[in-house]
């Protein structure tokens, strides 16, 4: 209990994934008395079943590649390499194993009471732990969100991403359905670990919210590669022949496969917190309403993260809970941005984008639309199919503000957290031509696109 109010904490924290640990964790040091419930796995998502265990295996598939393309410049004895998915397996559980626990021992060290359990509410200021109830004078929900299944007769038979890291065996036939990150990326690092892998999604593009080009460059990409790219496909039943999944689309289209995931997005992890008790509203969706503040429609409770279903992405989540611990109890009250946040798709070769696209760019006003497309020096000796790489600046006409920047093609997350600064910062492209390049480098391009490609968006002006 604290002198101020009559609760056990300061702040209660549901949820120990990216969100809710950077909460906790800075508002202890910054002398709060906090408690925090963690129902599954200290760092949730990202940690466990997300980001890095994902990233773990993309990097396993990069060797793969490499070891093929290395002939090319005259290593030998190369052209046959196995995977040894075991190997992989204990590599990956141990990092996964060893930040999670880092997590768990960050809280500990710095005073914050942890609890492993579900938490629910029971009321606006209390919580049930187990058996045991606590109450607090402010409680932030950072429970994440759960994968979605389509409800289709047969949708036991396929996984979900979680379940990508239980396989103890490389899957022979795989069969991905949904066109997202998920979908995309689960679908690089299979083939490239050497899984017969056909992707299907509803629409005609996969990653729906990119730029155009970039969507229609990963289609391309994903088909070159060897991925068996199946747009405007809508499941509607899997059955079990033997050991063969076999799934029917609304096309009339049947695919076989070994097994079928499901990347079909994923739902605020609502249910079963007991929202109720507390009288707290939802949007459409079951995200959690909140306002600029990320406070629900009651004053003390508050949301982040995934639950509100934003910007569902680790350094989002981690940004925003960082500003509230700082808000709250460390005398400096800011808000972490929503706009211009840099995103990457981890295919083979990665995706990365920051700002607008160019379509979005076209309905604000005229911009001029800079791209570059050309074979990576590597790829110029392998010869490798679909490792093209795109480069493109949306420029706002007349300011010359760079409104968006994207890539598809080998190092473009590593190369766009660079261009995010510029990006943010509302640089221009006269300042980017200012800048002299790094030789030779795929980086450079961005500092030598000259003439713009073309000029979009001269309606959106006349209508205005
Ligand atoms: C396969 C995959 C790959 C991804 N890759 C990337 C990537 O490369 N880069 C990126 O930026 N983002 C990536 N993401 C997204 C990223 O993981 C999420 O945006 C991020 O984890 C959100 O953090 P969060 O704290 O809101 O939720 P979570 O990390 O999901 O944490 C919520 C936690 O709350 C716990 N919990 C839920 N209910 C309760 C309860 N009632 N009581 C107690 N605990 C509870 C859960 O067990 C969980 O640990 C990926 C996601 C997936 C699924
Ligand atoms: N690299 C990263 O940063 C990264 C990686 C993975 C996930 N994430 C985060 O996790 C979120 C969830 O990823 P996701 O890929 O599951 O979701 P998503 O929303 O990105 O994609 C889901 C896809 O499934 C399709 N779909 C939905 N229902 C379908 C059906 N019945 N049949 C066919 N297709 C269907 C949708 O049209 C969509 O293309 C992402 O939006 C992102 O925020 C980020």
């Amino acid at each position: 209990m604290s002198a101020s109010h009559p609760y056990d904490f300061d702040l209660f924290v549901i949820g120990g994934g990216s969100a809710g640990v950077r909460l906790a964790r800075i508002s202890a040091t910054h002398g709060a008395k906090v408690g925090i419930a963690e129902a599954r796995f200290w760092g949730g998502t990202c940690v466990n079943v997300g980001c890095v265990p994902k990233k773990i295996m993309v990097q396993a598939a990069e060797y793969g590649a490499w070891a093929e393309d290395a002939a090319a410049f005259g290593w030998k004895n190369l052209d046959k390499p196995e995977h040894d998915w075991p190997t992989l397996v204990r590599v990956r559980d141990m990092e996964v194993a060893r930040l999670s626990g880092i997590y768990s021992r960050m809280l500990a060290g710095v005073g914050a009471e942890v609890f492993e359990c579900y938490a629910q509410f029971v009321g606006p200021h209390e919580v049930r732990l187990g058996e045991r109830v606590v109450s607090a004078a402010r409680i932030v929900i950072a429970v994440g969100g759960t994968p979605v299944r389509p409800e289709i007769p047969g949708a036991d038979l396929a996984l979900i991403s979680d379940d990508l890291f239980t396989l103890k065996e490389r899957p022979r036939r795989v069969l991905i359905v949904g066109g997202g990150y998920i979908g995309c990326e689960f679908s690089a690092l299979l083939h490239g670990l050497g899984s017969e892998v056909t992707l299907a999604f509803r629409q005609s593009l996969p990653l729906r919210g990119f730029d155009h080009e970039i969507r229609e460059m990963a289609a391309e990409s994903l088909a070159a590669d060897g991925i068996t790219v199946l747009p405007g496909e809508t499941p509607v039943a899997i059955t079990l022949e033997g050991e063969t999944r076999v799934t029917r689309m609304a096309s009339g289209r049947v695919v076989e496969s070994d097994i079928v995931l499901f990347a079909t997005g994923r739902k605020p992890a609502t249910r079963g917190l007991n929202l109720d008790a507390a009288g707290i509203n939802c949007r459409e969706g079951a995200a959690i309403a909140v306002d600029d503040d990320h406070a629900t429609n009651i004053p003390h409770i508050y949301a982040i993260g995934d639950v509100t279903d934003r910007v569902n992405l680790t350094p989002m989540a981690t940004a925003v809970g960082h500003a509230m611990a700082d808000s709250f109890f460390g005398l400096k009250p800011r808000r972490a941005s929503y706009e211009n946040v840099p995103k990457a798709v981890f295919t083979a070769p990665p995706i990365a984008s920051v700002g607008l696209s160019e379509e979005e760019a076209a309905l604000r006003g005229p911009a001029e639309i800079y791209t570059t497309r050309f074979t990576p020096m590597r790829h110029t000796i392998t010869r490798r199919a679909g490792r093209k790489t795109l480069m493109k600046l949306v420029v706002e006409a007349g300011t010359g503000v760079i409104l968006g920047a994207h890539m598809m093609g080998e190092d473009a997350p590593e190369m766009m957290q660079g261009v995010a600064v510029a990006v943010v910062n509302g640089l221009t492209k006269a300042q980017f031509d200012a800048t002299i390049g790094i030789h030779p480098t795929a980086a450079e391009e961005w500092v030598t696109m000259r003439v713009a490609t073309r000029r979009v968006g001269e309606g959106a002006a006349k209508a205005a």
